[in-house]
């Protein structure tokens, strides 16, 4: 029996794609230009299954893959996808939540206190040897414990940052998102408010939502204006849901303080993005989810989404479950 073609795109981990490898004819893709790429566009049009991180999914791409019946996303966030047009054309969609949840929220965490320590920026010190008399107020660092946390974007990741900062830190938890949420309100003495609100009263700005058309430049000039002076702000959503010209506008005019920055409007970060230069700015190269725990985990999940698609089972973590009849 001839076996059924995978494409598989970006991260995949050994041992899942060694173990597809068993049951399917896999080709294996790390960046492609996905409009001009030969073997690429060849391969695309035979296969029934795509497994990957981040690869754009569009109706150009769908158009010259005529056998597709799912596309499983080794990642939590889909924004990579046109779920419309999958739907559409009766292919399924899953991605991978749950299993890089408290991963996720470790890395936020520690990008925020990184943030208010000034750990980065007091490690080049210490390691370039400039560290030759006591430190002097001009490198204090702000306190985390006890300060306001606002979290935009109460969701899985959300709630396990809130557990971090409730149970960890004392923090008062104010959150803005789509709904309220009566139970994180009592387990982490959270309070649900307006976005405006949010912004004026907390003393970290925590953006943790998925990019979509409403999310989509969330954060702005409008928005950094209404932080405190004093805030400091955490990005480990998507680039795209900030303003990233308002931003490092709202940061050179020292209208916040300082930001915490996991992803970027491009990337890999565009090197003479100005934001590279600043020293109140902490970056880490998109590592919510990378650990080889977590990164096996998803990949795991993924596959498991992905055979049950080809298979005809409903996958686990269906994103379009009207392609299913539901
Ligand atoms: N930096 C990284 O490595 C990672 C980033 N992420 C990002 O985090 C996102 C969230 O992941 P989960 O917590 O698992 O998703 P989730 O779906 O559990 O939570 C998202 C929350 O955002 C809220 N939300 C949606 N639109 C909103 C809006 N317009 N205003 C306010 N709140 C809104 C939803 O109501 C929901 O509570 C992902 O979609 C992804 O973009 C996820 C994993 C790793
Ligand atoms: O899962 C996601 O959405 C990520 O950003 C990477 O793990």
């Amino acid at each position: 029996m001839t076996k059924k073609k995978i494409l598989a795109y970006n991260r995949v981990s050994e041992p899942v794609l060694h173990d597809l490898q068993q049951k399917y004819e896999v080709e294996f893709f790390k960046h492609v230009d996905t409009r001009n790429d030969e073997r690429f566009l060849q391969y695309l049009h035979q296969v029934e299954g795509i497994i990957g991180l981040e690869l754009k999914v569009d109706k150009m791409l769908l158009d010259r893959a005529p056998h597709l019946k799912i596309v499983s996303n080794v990642s939590v966030g889909y924004d990579n996808l046109d779920v419309t047009a999958l739907t559409k054309r009766g292919i399924m969609a899953t991605n991978t939540p749950d299993v890089l949840t408290d991963t996720v929220a470790d890395a936020i965490f520690g990008i925020l206190i990184a943030t208010a320590r000034r750990i980065p920026e007091l490690d080049h010190f210490v390691k370039r040897g400039q560290w030759s008399e006591f430190l002097v107020p001009e490198q204090f660092g702000v306190d985390v414990h006890h300060k306001k946390l606002g979290i935009i974007g109460m969701g899985r990741i959300g709630q396990a940052i809130a557990q971090r900062a409730h149970f960890g830190f004392d923090m008062e938890i104010l959150y803005h998102s789509r709904t309220r949420k009566p139970e994180v309100d009592t387990k982490y003495r959270a309070t649900f408010c307006t976005l405006d609100a949010l912004l004026a009263h907390s003393d970290f700005v925590c953006l943790i939502t998925p990019l979509t058309p409403e999310t989509e430049g969330l954060i702005g000039k409008r928005e950094f204006k209404l932080m405190k002076k004093s805030a400091i702000f955490i990005n480990g959503s998507r680039g795209r849901t900030v303003v990233e010209e308002d931003l490092i506008d709202a940061l050179e005019k020292g209208e916040i303080l300082a930001a915490g920055l996991d992803v970027y409007k491009q990337e890999p970060v565009d090197p003479l993005n100005p934001l590279l230069k600043m020293q109140n700015v902490v970056t880490t190269p998109h590592i919510g989810s990378s650990t080889h725990e977590t990164e096996l985990k998803m990949s795991q999940l993924a596959a498991k989404n992905l055979e049950a698609g080809l298979n005809g089972i409903k996958p686990p973590n269906l994103i379009n479950p009207e392609v299913w009849g539901d």
